[in-house]
């Protein structure tokens, strides 16, 4: 069982892609209420591990305990062209399938009007409200972040893990996005962040470095709080 100090924890995580080794018995852990950013130069294997961790890839050996709803924010996403949708249906999404906490798993789904007001709040948290019944696609690359971030905020999820575009946002939009993510772990939840950016490591609690696919070191950071 998961130690309750860590919302997440992955023990000897490996990934090859067509037998080419990618990541080498990586262990991670991400307390709750922290901002964890996994750095490392490209090709080290970061949206790998993240990945794995979200459990969208399995890792090859090992094992990932999570003790939350996981939201994944990934790099690049749209949504298809046949398929054009507002930035409300997407933070929408993340209430489909949703029991009410403390209750059975689908015995209590959430009422359309509990909904509206997750949906509502999730927007006005990251800012987009303006912006709810603008297609998805119209989006900037930091907005598209902010709207899978509020499809997190709006399922409640707990752990946020964050693919950061390498390159594309602006600075303005970078602080945005950094000072949620920010709040969001002052609220409680375990964040973690695949970040090229100097400043937001080290604004970060801890930090994880990847090098070819291994871990080099978990420091604390000198702004840890
Ligand atoms: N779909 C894929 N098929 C084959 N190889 C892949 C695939 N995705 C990633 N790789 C390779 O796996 C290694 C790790 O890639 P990954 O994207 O995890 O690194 P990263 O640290 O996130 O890099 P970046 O900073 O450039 O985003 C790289 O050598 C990459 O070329």
């Amino acid at each position: 069982m998961i130690n309750s100090d860590y919302a997440l924890r992955g023990r000897n995580l490996s990934f090859s892609f067509a037998e080419v080794p990618v990541l080498h018995g990586v262990d991670i852990e991400l307390p709750w209420g922290s901002l964890t950013a996994i750095a490392g130069p490209n090709g080290a294997g970061k949206s790998t591990l993240l990945e794995i961790l979200a459990g969208v890839r399995q890792s090859l050996t090992g094992s990932v305990e999570r003790a939350d709803e996981v939201a994944l924010v990934v790099q690049r996403v749209s949504a298809p062209d046949t398929l054009p949708l507002t930035v409300r249906e997407v933070v929408a999404m993340g209430t489909w399938g949703v029991a009410r906490r403390g209750s059975a798993r689908g015995s209590t789904e959430l009422s359309a009007k509990e909904r509206k007001a997750r949906v509502a709040g999730a927007l006005e948290r990251v800012q987009l409200a303006d912006l709810a019944a603008a297609p998805f696609n119209a989006l900037s690359g930091g907005q598209r972040q902010r709207t899978l971030l509020a499809q997190g905020i709006a399922r409640r999820a707990r752990i946020f893990l964050l693919d950061e575009p390498a390159a594309g946002l602006d600075a303005e939009s970078r602080n945005r996005t950094r000072a949620m993510l920010a709040e969001e772990a002052r609220r409680g939840a375990a964040v973690a962040c695949v970040s090229h950016d100097e400043d937001a490591i080290a604004d970060a609690d801890f930090v994880i470095r990847l090098e070819s696919g291994r871990r080099l070191s978990a420091q604390l950071s000198p702004h840890s709080r």
